[in-house]
Parts: C-alpha cells; structure tokens; sequence
C-alpha cells in the first residue's frame, strides 16, 4: 500500500503529454544543451528511412532541436544502413563502434554501442520499426529534460493497438509481453516503477551522465534493467513520463516474445539477485524448449549478458 501511495505520489507532477512541450517553446530552454537521437536498426529497410527523415525535416532543418541523428545498424541483412544514410542520419555498424571488445548481440548491445557513438547531452531512444513516429515522439521526451534540471530520464507512454494481418487494429492489444511479464514482475518486486505505463517501451530519453553509469543488459533485457537500474541510482522523483498519443509497431511472433519474455524474467531475476532480496542454489536456466505448429521442438537460448556503464569503461581505458 505505501508502494501504491507514493506511485500516486509522483504520477500527477511527473506526467505530460507531448503537446506541453511545443518545439518553440523547448528552443528557449534548449541554451548549449546537445541532443542526440539514437535509432538501434535490425532489419528496418522499410521504415528506418520515414523516421530519420522526419526528424532531420521537422527538428534539424525546420528547428535546430536536435544536433545528432545516429543509426545503430544492429547486423542488418537488408538495406537498413543505406535507407538511413540517405534520409540523412549518420550510420554505425554495431560491431564496429568500440570494435577491440568481444561482440555481444542483441537490442541492449545496439543502444549501449549507439551511446558510446553518439556525442549529444541528452540521448534520445527512438525504435526504428515504428509507423506512428511524428517529431513530437522526441520533442516530448526531450521537454522535461530541457526544461526541468532535476529530471534525469523520460520515458514514453502511448495507447499501442494490436494490428493483425488484415490491418484491423485492436484498442489495447498491443504490448503483450509487458502485459504478461513485465508490468507483473515490476508490480512484485518493484512497485515504485508501476506507473510507468509501458516500462518495455523503445522511446525514452535521459542525460548522457546518467546513462554512462548504468550497466546495459543485452538482448530485450535492455529496457527493463534500465528501468530498475534507474531507480536505485536516480530514485523516482529523477524520472518522469511522457504521453505521446499513440503507438504502432512491426509485431513480432509469439514464439519470438515468449523469448523476449524469458530475457526479461532472467533480466529481474539478475536484479533481484544482485539487491540481495534472493539467494540462489543455481542460477537459472536459460534454455526455452519451445514447439512448432506441428509439434516440433526448438531448444532456444534466452541468456542475456551485460555491459557495463561506459563511464567505468573510459575510466579504466584511461588508466591502462
Ligand atoms: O538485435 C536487435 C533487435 C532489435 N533491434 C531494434 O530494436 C528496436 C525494437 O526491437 P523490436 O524487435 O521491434 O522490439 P519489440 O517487439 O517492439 O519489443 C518491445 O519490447 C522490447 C523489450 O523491452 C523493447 O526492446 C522494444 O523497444 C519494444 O518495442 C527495433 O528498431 C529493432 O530493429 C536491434 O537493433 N537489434
Ligand atoms: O512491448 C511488448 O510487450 C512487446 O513488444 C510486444 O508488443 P506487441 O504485443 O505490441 O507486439
């Protein structure tokens, strides 16, 4: 009850909506302060180049907002890279950007590589498979940072539909593994986070600052550590949420969530750990059986790795 009393608490003063941070009026605020948009891309040909090219329309050349445009090419096998690059982003291949390191894979491996190539203040996450972005997905996330010098992050939250394969959208349907998973596990063991209204969302902004003494999870680990990461570094009061209306997405099968599921849950499980609330005998498993249509069975790996926060990085690069 008292987890309830101080999510309700913060909710009211640390909740907008995009249209309170109208671009004119964040120039104002924006001084010196350096924004850098970060796109992690897999495979994204078809809608990489419609959101980079709004972005560079509406917040470089109609207002100067943002400073930076990078595209993290997350090992793309279609023309992702050169769809960004000529709707105007800057591209760099994920395994390329601190290449003397041992590569890692996945969604967590992309944004922390897109954090040490970019340069920006401020680090902007956008997914590169939406099809609702309008510039006012970043302009919002970036308004209580710009304006607010206690806000440290901002994370976004929309209505996300389910549309199926004859296009029909289901209000509400959308969001399935953090319906099932993620809102649960973080109403259990983390009920300070349970307003955060879509935690697995990919749009969130923050200060560089923060975000380089965080470590980041791997694979779809990524935004569920960072969440939970967050609060014990910067504590409720330093983050805050965004409405931006509305979100579609490409939709991924079920088989391929329910492994995005089982790194979420080996995601808490590593927090849990680490803040000492269980003690294991074993690690867990991370191995998935999972069964086909016609009952084949699949042994999948849902293991996640972690990187750790990129100041610590520098820090001992400095020092060798
Ligand atoms: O190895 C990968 C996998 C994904 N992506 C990109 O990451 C973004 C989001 O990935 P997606 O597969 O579309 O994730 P969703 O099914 O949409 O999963 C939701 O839940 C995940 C877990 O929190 C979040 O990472 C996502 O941002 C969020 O949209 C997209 O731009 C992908 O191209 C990579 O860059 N590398
Ligand atoms: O955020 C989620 O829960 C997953 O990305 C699944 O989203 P979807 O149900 O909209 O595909």
């Amino acid at each position: 009850m008292r987890a309830l009393a101080r999510v309700q608490e913060w909710y009211g003063p640390h909740s907008s909506t995009a249209a309170e941070w109208p671009v004119d009026a964040l120039m104002m605020a924006k001084g010196d302060t350096t924004v850098s948009v970060v796109l992690p891309a897999r495979d994204e040909e078809n809608t990489v180049g419609d959101i980079v090219a709004a972005i560079r329309r509406d917040l470089v050349e109609r207002t100067p907002l943002v400073n930076e445009i990078l595209v993290v090419d997350s090992n793309s096998t279609d023309a992702t890279a050169q769809r960004a690059r000529e709707a105007g982003a800057r591209v760099v291949a994920q395994g390329e950007v601190l290449s003397h390191l041992p590569p890692l894979t996945g969604k967590g491996e992309a944004l922390w590589k897109g954090l040490a190539a970019s340069k920006g203040d401020i680090v902007v996450y956008i997914d590169a498979d939406l099809r609702s972005f309008g510039a006012h997905y970043v302009s919002g996330l970036v308004g209580p940072l710009l304006v607010d010098a206690d806000t440290q992050f901002v994370k976004a939250t929309y209505e996300r539909p389910y549309i199926g394969s004859d296009g029909a959208a289901q209000q509400g349907g959308g969001g399935r593994v953090t319906e099932l998973v993620a809102r649960p596990l973080l109403n259990m063991f983390w009920p300070e986070l349970a307003g955060f209204a879509q935690p697995l969302g990919g749009e969130y902004a923050a200060r560089r600052e923060v975000l380089e003494r965080v470590p980041f999870v791997t694979e779809y680990g990524v935004e569920f550590g960072l969440l939970v990461d967050l609060l014990q570094l910067i504590g409720l009061d330093a983050m805050a949420q965004v409405d931006l209306g509305h979100r579609t997405h490409t939709h991924q099968s079920i088989p391929a969530l329910g492994r995005m599921a089982g790194q979420i849950m080996l995601t808490a499980w590593s927090r849990l750990e680490r803040q000492g609330r269980v003690l294991a005998s074993e690690p867990p498993a991370h191995t998935l059986l999972q069964f086909g249509l016609e009952g084949q069975a699949d042994l999948v790996d849902v293991a996640v790795a972690e990187r750790p926060p990129l100041a610590s990085l520098v820090l001992e690069e400095d020092l060798a």
